[in-house]
């Protein structure tokens, strides 16, 4: 059941441009929250800003944090700080934030440093993972995908930190920002691979599973009705207000 819209407004809406747009929506966006989860996450710069003029059933979420939890770590945001202006998500191991990095599996230990630090902070970790064009071409989606969860998953299990509810974004990278998504059956099968595979590590957890990469009001239809989606990872639909609110209601009609 799609019970969450996430907009990532990446670096796309300058401060002046994410107020505007704040103050302009506020009161339609707060109807729309009252009916699904809608989580804004703007850019670092207006966060703050971006929680105080949002009416408070509205979540916040940010795009990234720090893998670390304080120190001398120029440019970077921690989890503590997140929370202290009242975040409650945090998107961790989006591909733009893995953009030439070379050493992937330090990076995805990184994200579950992040995953740790948000926990402990109480902010909802949005995990995301996604494989390649050439990956998808070489057959090998599910083997990088099971990889992706096991640099996170497998380092939980061994952590004493409780934990209930998991938020896996399934983002093909090759859809992300393209206008290209997968076929419905596609995507079904591989969503049905990474819930038996989390199901198989962590038994008794909540899974809520999203997809992101080009949903828009053309392609909407095909997937709100798949049973095993929980949700929508939006990025270029989320920045006209308008656009949004209308693939919210399009996913939530019969
Ligand atoms: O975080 C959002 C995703 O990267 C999807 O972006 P997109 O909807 O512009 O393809």
């Amino acid at each position: 059941m799609i019970k969450i819209f996430v907009a990532n407004w990446k670096m796309q809406k300058s401060y002046s441009q994410t107020i505007k747009w704040c103050i302009k929506n506020n009161k339609e966006l707060a109807e729309l929250s009252h009916r699904k989860n809608i989580i804004i996450c703007p850019s670092f710069e207006s966060i703050a800003k971006v929680q105080t003029l949002l009416n408070k059933n509205i979540n916040i979420g940010a795009q990234d944090c720090s893998a670390f939890e304080k120190g001398a770590y120029t440019g970077q945001v921690s989890a503590i700080s997140l929370r202290e202006i009242g975040i409650n998500y945090c998107l961790i191991g989006h591909s733009e934030t893995k953009i030439n990095i070379t050493n992937t599996d330090n990076l995805n230990n990184s994200i579950s440093e992040k995953y740790f630090l948000l926990i402990k902070n109480n902010i909802k970790p949005i995990i995301c993972i996604g494989e390649t064009q050439e990956e998808r071409e070489k057959n090998i989606t599910y083997d990088i995908l099971k990889h992706q969860i096991d640099m996170i998953i497998n380092k939980i299990k061994k952590e004493e930190i409780k934990i209930n509810e998991l938020i896996i974004a399934y983002e093909p990278i090759w859809a992300i920002g393209t206008g290209k998504v997968p076929k419905p059956e596609e995507l079904n099968n591989t969503l049905i691979g990474i819930k038996k595979y989390i199901n198989s590590i962590l038994s008794d957890i909540e899974l809520t599973i999203l997809y992101g990469g080009s949903i828009n009001l053309d392609n909407i239809e095909e997937f709100k009705n798949m049973g095993i989606l929980n949700g929508f990872l939006l990025g270029n639909s989320s920045l006209d207000f308008q656009l949004f609110k209308k693939i919210v209601l399009l996913s939530i009609s019969a």
